[in-house]
């Protein structure tokens, strides 16, 4: 993949005669109609995904991307920055709630430095994409240049288009770390929404009232400081996004270019699916919201995509955790779609309910 524009172009949407014979086939397996929910829904867009009615989905991988942000300095993070690359060394070691609820899963994940701001020992067990020492602080001019998020979005794409050519993985997932990122996600959110700021941000990792209050003047500080074209998604990732939403929103196009089903994590994941959905709005059909994050922004988000989150569990952290309870649901539809009997093949009387 040479560029952006040819990435873009690449992907196709998904096959929509395969949705309805796999319609069919639910709709005659020895169950009511019906029955099973949106496990049916993802079924049905798991076929028209892979184009077949027999999907493999058991080779599962989350990228988990790590950046830092200039806008931390306006204290709108109950947290400081170093916690982030602290939050890598645990990811790493196999510590962390990613960790432990991938294992679970048995899903494989990868860490990957897309843009912290400081430099991240070799015998880290990283993939190393810095794009940049952690993004500027925007609100006093743009978060990064276009260049750079233009080399985030193929970063992450090129890696999972990767994972799956060349290590056959068949479903990913999408999760980030990055200390403040609910900020530059919210305000990516009120570029796309146009909604008040206030209305779409939220506490993060917990913040009291005065750096909410903080928070909200910071993205309305940034928003007319730097002016983002909702016309224009690269603008908006460069001027108001970060390094790690970059590669998010890489990872959802590369996995549509490849033709793997995608699911993301909590608000950060999905404002960088938003800004993929943006730029390729046939990377819709394979993407998945895992969860509905707790952030109130979320909502507006799975509003402006028209996708239901799978789970909805009042968590809000992370780091592909909610990805990481997903997908094993999503594995779970493709079974459902293959294994389960009809009513002719298994002998079972049918009264078409
Ligand atoms: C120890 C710790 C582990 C985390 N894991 C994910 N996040 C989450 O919290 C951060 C976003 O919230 P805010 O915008 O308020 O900083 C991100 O790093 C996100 O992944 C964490 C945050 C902390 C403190
Ligand atoms: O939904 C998320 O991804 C989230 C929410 C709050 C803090 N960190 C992440």
């Amino acid at each position: 993949m040479r560029d952006l524009k040819e990435l873009i172009f690449s992907i196709e949407p998904a096959d929509a005669s395969w949705e309805e014979k796999a319609w069919n086939r639910l709709k005659s397996q020895i169950r009511p109609r019906g029955s099973l929910g949106l496990l049916e829904n993802i079924a049905a867009r798991l076929a028209a995904i892979k184009r077949s009615l027999d999907i493999e989905l058991s080779k599962k991988l989350i990228f988990t991307m790590a950046g830092d942000h200039g806008v931390a300095e306006e204290g709108v993070s109950a947290y400081p920055q170093e916690v982030t690359s602290q939050m890598v060394f645990a990811f790493i070691q196999g510590w962390a709630s990613i960790n432990v609820l991938a294992r679970h899963g048995g899903i494989d994940v990868r860490v990957v430095d897309m843009g912290v701001a400081s430099d991240l020992p070799e015998d880290w067990n990283i993939v190393r994409k810095k794009i940049r020492y952690g993004t500027a602080n925007f609100t006093k001019g743009p978060a990064m240049t276009r260049e750079e998020a233009e080399k985030g979005l193929l970063a992450g794409a090129e890696l999972v288009v990767k994972a799956v050519k060349e290590e056959g993985y068949q479903l990913i997932g999408t999760g980030d770390m990055g200390i403040a990122n609910t900020t530059p996600s919210s305000a990516i959110l009120a570029v796309f929404s146009g909604r008040p700021v206030a209305e779409i941000t939220g506490r993060g990792t917990g913040i009291d009232d005065q750096a909410f209050q903080k928070k909200v003047q910071a993205i309305e500080r940034a928003l007319s400081v730097n002016s983002p074209s909702p016309e224009d998604p690269i603008d908006v990732l460069a001027k108001v996004g970060g390094c790690e939403i970059a590669g998010l929103a890489g990872a959802v196009l590369g996995a549509a270019a490849s033709k793997v089903p995608v699911v993301c994590d909590g608000f950060i994941a999905t404002a960088g699916a938003l800004i993929a959905v943006k730029l390729a709005p046939a990377a819709k059909d394979y993407l998945f919201i895992s969860h509905r994050s707790g952030e109130p922004g979320h909502k507006v988000m799975s509003d402006i995509l028209e996708l239901p989150p799978i789970l909805d569990l009042g968590m809000r952290l992370g780091e592909g955790t909610g990805a990481a309870l997903a997908m094993p649901i999503v594995e779970a539809a493709a079974k459902v779609l293959k294994e389960i009997k009809t009513f002719e093949e298994a002998g079972v009387t049918d009264t078409g309910h």
